[in-house]
């Protein structure tokens, strides 16, 4: 194993994830989906720590391992989770109920997140998690950007996409519309930003206020 690979190894090993969150992941692999790792979701859990959200968008529920994480993260903060398969919105309701999150902190939402997106109001969310279709995500980050409030946060998971995004000999168009985001965010004077290897890579930026 290279050095790199044992140091991620190790920085998910280290973190505890609630029995909640646990079960949660297992579900999601299940599914066959791709969870948030779990140095990931720590990462995410500080972000709502520190930013103390009041509320957060998550497009892209899965069965609820990225949101549990963000609203271990901030106690005050209210959930909107969006996802266009029922059976995954069914899984992460049932999720958040054995974590004892209580119904008003959660809005999960059904339906193709670019069209449920366009009923969002704007400059409202401290946090706004693209976690969706790849094959989407600039427009979903569009969407993100348009969403969240001044000195808010867009945090896009997987944005490395299984180390594609850095190998310039790959050029499909899921990692070349990783590749464009990232390259653009990071030319952007707009936003503040910084690309982390976490997990599968972690976009995150700050709209400056
Ligand atoms: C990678 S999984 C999300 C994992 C989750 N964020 C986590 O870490 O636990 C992607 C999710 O996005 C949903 N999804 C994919 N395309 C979508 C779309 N166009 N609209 C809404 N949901 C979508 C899938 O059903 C799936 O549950």
């Amino acid at each position: 194993m290279s050095e790199q690979d044992s140091n991620w190894k190790y920085a998910d090993d280290i973190v505890i994830e609630s029995e909640a969150i646990r079960r949660a992941r297992s579900q999601s692999l299940e599914f066959g989906l791709d969870p948030v790792s779990p140095a990931l979701g720590a990462q995410l859990a500080v972000f709502a720590a520190a930013s103390r959200a009041a509320n957060i968008i998550e497009i892209g529920t899965g069965a609820g391992v990225s949101g549990l994480w963000l609203l271990q993260g901030s106690t005050s903060s209210v959930l909107t989770t969006i996802d266009h398969e029922p059976e995954h919105l069914a899984a992460a309701k049932q999720a958040f109920a054995d974590a004892g999150i209580p119904s008003s902190r959660l809005r999960l939402i059904g339906g193709p997140a670019l069209d449920v997106l366009t009923r969002m109001n704007e400059n409202s969310y401290d946090i706004v998690l693209v976690d969706a279709d790849p094959a989407q995500v600039i427009e979903t980050v569009e969407h993100a950007l348009r969403l969240v409030r001044p000195g808010g946060t867009v945090l896009v998971p997987h944005a490395l996409w299984q180390g594609h995004v850095a190998d310039p000999a790959k050029r499909d168009d899921i990692t070349t519309a990783f590749r464009t985001l990232v390259e653009e965010i990071a030319a952007s004077s707009a936003v503040v930003s910084a690309l982390s290897p976490a997990g599968d890579g972690l976009l995150q930026l700050t709209i400056r206020a």
